[in-house]
């Protein structure tokens, strides 16, 4: 039987909740249906690790995680830790260590939740975003000098190159053809950044030769979140900067309910490297602890991994597992504006795991 090794980085806050959750559902997917077995390896990475070793892991942590089939990642975020310490020394060592340069956001509204735009049905929310992930404004170029004193300066700067945006069109356009609208909305924001994204929207014109099939157009990021609220219909794939992306999926988790039920993938599209599987959000530093984190983001994560694997049985096992719960409101976090806690929802999707494939086994 095929065994996937999985390594599991709770890191910190919720996500020390949530990812137990999401290996206790993929343990149940594995037993009961009985095609695969995953051998995870969890490791202790994050804000306690920093606070005995001076880091939030290990120098050479990622030869740890090469021979990986996927990687399962709470959160890097702690209280007491600044946040680019925490975020740059764990999730974005392993995102750009292995040039997972694909950050995959899918959203919509699931069954049972009410989301918040009372002109938007369901069938009107159904988007991927598509985040670079290798560079842009996480690029990490920059530097400050002369610190309190009145001369101080410091610097982020951008950076982007030709080999990075075009193969994250490409990917994009791609992903874009392979759903039924063929749709792609580039974001960008070629009025005020006059170089990189100019550049940007150039190799956008490109690369879309290559897919004569997908309609596409552009816009600018801040009317893309006036449209995303408006006319939530007219989006299918978007594809933006590493930072655009990552403002606007926050964005499309709201307006899908909540930002506990979103998921994404970094992926290293050509396998080079294992890719690496979370909940958007972060540590919920306001619930952690208290077991009231929703882990339907994780889980959803979860069905994403399945996928990379070539589980496609297993993730649509997952996914109707998932979407029978949150139609329950009985079991919806706090979030949601329900009471269930963690462990409760993690129950509920691990029951209908089992009667699932019970069902199949009966038939
Ligand atoms: N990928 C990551 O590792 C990642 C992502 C985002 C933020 N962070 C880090 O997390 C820390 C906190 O960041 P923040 O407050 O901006 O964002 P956050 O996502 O942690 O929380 C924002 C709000 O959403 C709520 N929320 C988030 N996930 C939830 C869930 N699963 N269930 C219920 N409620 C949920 C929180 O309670 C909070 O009110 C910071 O250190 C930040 O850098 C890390
Ligand atoms: O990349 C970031 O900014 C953070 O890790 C987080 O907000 C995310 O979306 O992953
Ligand atoms: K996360
Ligand atoms: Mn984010």
């Amino acid at each position: 039987m095929k065994t996937y090794k999985i390594a599991c980085i709770p890191g910190d806050g919720i996500g020390k909740e949530v990812i137990p959750a999401g290996q206790a559902v993929l343990e149940a997917l594995a037993t009961s249906q009985n095609a695969f077995r995953f051998d995870f390896t969890s490791y202790g990475w994050g804000g306690d690790w920093f606070r005995q070793h001076g880091e939030m892991m290990p120098q050479n942590g990622l030869d740890a995680l090469r021979d990986k089939d996927a990687i399962l990642f709470g959160s890097a975020g702690d209280p007491d830790i600044p946040d680019h310490i925490t975020l740059w020394g764990l999730r974005l060592k392993i995102c750009q260590g292995f040039d997972q340069y694909a950050n995959v956001r899918p959203t919509r509204i699931l069954p049972g939740i009410d989301a918040p735009l009372k002109r938007c049905k369901p069938e009107d929310l159904n988007w991927v975003i598509v985040r670079e992930n290798s560079e842009g404004e996480y690029a990490g170029v920059g530097g400050r000098a002369h610190q309190g004193h009145p001369i101080e300066v410091a610097t982020d700067l951008s950076v982007m190159t030709r080999a990075g945006v075009e193969r994250i069109m490409r990917y994009a356009f791609k992903l874009a053809q392979s759903r039924p609208r063929k749709l792609l909305t580039v974001v960008t924001k070629s009025n005020a950044q006059r170089h990189a994204m100019v550049m940007w929207d150039e190799i956008a014109v490109q690369v879309s030769k290559e897919f004569p099939d997908v309609k596409w157009d552009k816009e600018l990021v801040d009317a893309a979140t006036a449209r995303m609220v408006n006319r939530p219909a007219t989006l299918d794939t978007l594809v933006a900067t590493n930072l655009h992306a990552d403002i606007l999926s926050d964005l499309a988790a709201a307006l899908a309910g909540s930002l506990g039920i979103a998921p994404t993938g970094n992926i290293d599209p050509e396998r080079r490297y294992p890719s690496m599987f979370e909940p958007i959000h972060g540590s919920a530093f306001d619930i952690m602890g208290k077991g009231l984190a929703n882990p339907v983001g994780t889980f959803w994560s979860c069905v994403m991994l399945l996928e990379h694997l070539g589980e496609a049985h297993a993730a649509r096992t997952l996914m109707d597992a998932v979407e029978q719960v949150t139609a329950d409101p009985t079991l919806h976090t706090g979030d949601l504006g329900g009471k269930a806690t963690t462990a409760q929802v993690t129950e509920a999707v691990c029951n209908r795991i089992r009667a699932g494939s019970a069902g199949i086994k009966a038939a």
